[in-house]
């Protein structure tokens, strides 16, 4: 069977032009959005997606603002940073890049963001409105999951989906989206407790691998015809010390799935995109 692939990248490239279009109507009306972000530390993956962030700021014209601060920074230090970006009126909408380094408390951190410009939808108040229903920014890459089934008519609703990883960036937030009642699906939740993962994947109509655990879903796990979509990301070195990227997904699956969201190319690029969406959407609405 060849799958059809579900291009992250070709998408996330449309919505950018959407949202060109969107932040110059808000530029014109005196309100430029303004993205911050802040980086602990000098993990190469972290530093690669925050760059990749300020890129897709300059493409659409939202202005960027960057703090990054050394791996040695106290908690107190990221406190900071974080009510300097609350108090800055530049800074419509920010981010804290995850993972924290270990010994930082992230909850504490993401409980200090300002809801109002959580442009992650990671603040407790904001998965709080998620869990209720209510209107809020969504987490990016799970609202770049469902962006993207949508974009290319896989049907979510009565689909059962299996969700492989409880994180708080994909997996929980996931669930919680996809069981919304404009959604509609069945949701599965699978993670490291998971007694026997195959017999539950193998019920999926839509399985969503992010375990962060390289080749953990093989072609014998996938019903034949469904959608999979490879959302982890464990970097190795390959060959010459290069940085090779390994996702949750082995590829001789992608054979027997009807749809397939790569690693790279999938969902990874809708994340971004989605984050994008996030700060134009919270502009939209506080000139509304
Ligand atoms: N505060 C947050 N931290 C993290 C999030 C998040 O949504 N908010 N998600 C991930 C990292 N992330 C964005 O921050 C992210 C991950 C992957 C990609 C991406 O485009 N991946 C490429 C391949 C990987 C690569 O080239 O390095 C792809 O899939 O094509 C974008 C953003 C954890 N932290």
């Amino acid at each position: 069977m060849t799958a059809t692939i579900l291009d992250g990248k070709a998408t996330a490239a449309a919505i950018r032009v959407d949202l060109t279009g969107r932040v110059a109507k808000l530029a014109a009306a005196g309100r430029v959005p303004g993205l911050g972000t802040i980086l602990v530390g000098d993990d190469p993956g972290s530093a690669a997606y925050v760059a990749g962030k300020h890129r897709d700021c300059a493409e659409v014209g939202i202005s960027s603002i960057r703090v990054d601060l050394p791996g040695s920074a106290t908690e107190d230090e990221i406190l900071e940073a974080v009510d300097g970006l609350n108090a800055d009126p530049a800074c419509t909408g920010y981010i804290v890049q995850l993972p924290l380094p270990s010994g930082v408390d992230a909850g504490r951190v993401l409980e200090r963001v300002d809801p109002d410009k959580d442009a992650d939808g990671l603040h407790p108040t904001n998965l709080g409105r998620l869990v209720l229903g209510v209107d809020g920014p969504l987490p990016c890459t799970p609202r770049g999951i469902v962006e993207l089934l949508r974009r290319y008519d896989v049907p979510i609703a009565g689909a059962h989906v299996v969700v492989v990883g409880r994180g708080v960036t994909v997996g929980r937030p996931l669930g919680l989206l996809l069981t919304r009642k404009s959604e509609n699906a069945t949701v599965t939740l699978c993670h490291t407790g998971t007694r026997d993962l195959p017999s539950y994947v193998r019920q999926a109509d839509i399985v969503v691998a992010a375990a962060g655990n390289p080749g953990l879903i093989t072609a014998d796990m996938v019903k034949p015809g469904a959608a999979v979509l490879d959302v982890g990301t464990t970097r190795a070195s390959g060959e010459g010390g290069k940085t090779r990227l390994i996702g949750d997904v082995t590829k001789d699956a992608y054979e027997v799935a009807g749809f397939v969201a790569p690693m790279p190319g999938g969902v990874g690029p809708m994340t971004r995109a989605m984050l994008l969406t996030n700060v134009v959407e919270a502009a939209e609405r506080f000139s509304a």
